[in-house]
């Protein structure tokens, strides 16, 4: 049985997800595309192998009896709207990170699932779907390095656009470490400080860039990372493990290693497409076929809403300069493992 997709959202990653669904994964095709931007939509609708209806309104898409299960790839702040019009509907939905724009926002779509009695949200939180942060889970849970004492991050873009603001360090990049640190030490997050170094030149003067999120967890690991959005050379994602008996890290993207010219390098990528392709490609096989099983398992919106409990915190901590307490509800007996 093939599902029948509807993708809100036409832009970098909706064109990706809808080239993905259509020429790479198995089991679904997109029938629905819409985006505030018409051309964008269009442009979507006639990629090679695509054929879809394309719609003025998200909500049209939604609510077309031909759309199965809905991905929703728009702005931020469309996401919640979009995400409960999906929960209401019963259909499906997979949404690009974050879930929500605050905890309060991700609390009302865990609600409506629970209230709708299955669940139909899949966040796309790809990182524990990456080759290298699982093997850097296995070797934590294996007991390789003992127990996980420091871990130092960095998050790092080449460079972003006027747009983007410091909070959008936190509630649009720093987001993914939110979600899949917790995962990867099976821990939760108690409280947390932001550091400002100088700013970057490259910046503008409604971003503060670099900037360092310190964080204590439950179990008493101490966590820092680095979010540096303007870093002009690459796009760079780090996470070494300083663990009681040893150090574990995560491994760089496989690259051909020259030597010429009288020196020795590998290239470091520079788009998030490219870093993460193929743990994108297995967060949305897996949603595919967990809907085709009736039972979706990827990252929920209970994560959602844990990854955006903590970059409430995170905001308030940005403007106090001091540490701020995190506090993470007991997870619903809905979402149990
Ligand atoms: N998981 C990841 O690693 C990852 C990577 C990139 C982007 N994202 C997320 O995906 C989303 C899209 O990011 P992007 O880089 O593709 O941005 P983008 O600006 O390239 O695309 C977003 C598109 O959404 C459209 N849009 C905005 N509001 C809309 C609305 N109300 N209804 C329908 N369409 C609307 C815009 O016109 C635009 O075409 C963001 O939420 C971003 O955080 C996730
Ligand atoms: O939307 C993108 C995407 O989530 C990338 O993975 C992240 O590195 C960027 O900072 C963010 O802007």
């Amino acid at each position: 049985m093939t599902l029948k997709l509807g993708v809100i959202g036409a832009g970098a990653i909706g064109k990706e997800h809808i080239r993905r669904c259509t020429q790479v994964l198995q089991g679904a095709t997109v029938v629905a595309v819409s985006d505030i931007n018409p051309d964008s939509a269009w442009a979507a609708a006639a990629l090679p192998g695509v054929c879809a209806e394309v719609y003025a309104d998200g909500h049209d898409v939604i609510r077309s009896t031909d759309v199965e299960a809905v991905l929703i790839a728009s702005w931020d702040p469309t996401h919640e709207e979009y995400t409960l019009a999906a929960i209401a509907a019963g259909k499906p939905v997979f949404c690009e990170k974050p879930l929500a724009m605050s905890a309060e926002g991700c609390r009302r779509i865990v609600d409506a699932e629970i209230e709708a009695g299955r669940r139909l949200v899949q966040v796309g939180f790809m990182r524990p779907y990456d080759e290298g942060y699982r093997a850097l889970k296995k070797a934590i849970d294996d007991g390789a390095i003992g127990a996980p004492l420091l871990l130092r991050c960095a998050h790092r873009n080449p460079k972003v656009d006027e747009s983007y603001t410091t909070d959008m360090a936190i509630t649009n990049t720093l987001i993914h470490e939110l979600d899949v640190l917790r995962w990867l030490l099976n821990d939760d997050y108690r409280s947390v400080q932001v550091r400002f170094p100088r700013s970057t030149s490259h910046t503008h003067g409604r971003l503060k860039d670099p900037q360092i999120v310190s964080f204590e967890t439950r179990k008493g690991t101490l966590i820092d990372v680095e979010i540096f959005v303007n870093c002009q050379y690459g796009y760079d994602i780090q996470c070494e493990v300083v663990g009681e008996t040893g150090v574990a890290r995560l491994p760089e993207p496989s690259a051909v290693q020259m030597r010429r010219d009288a020196s020795l390098s590998t290239a470091i990528l520079t788009d998030w497409k490219d870093r993460f392709i193929t743990a994108y490609d297995a967060e949305l096989q897996a949603f595919i076929n967990d809907v085709a099983a009736g039972r979706l398992r990827g990252p929920s919106a209970w994560d959602g809403y844990a990854a955006s409990v903590a970059a409430d915190a995170c905001l308030k901590a940005q403007k106090n300069g001091g540490s701020v307490a995190i506090a993470l509800p007991e997870r619903p007996s809905f979402y149990a493992c």
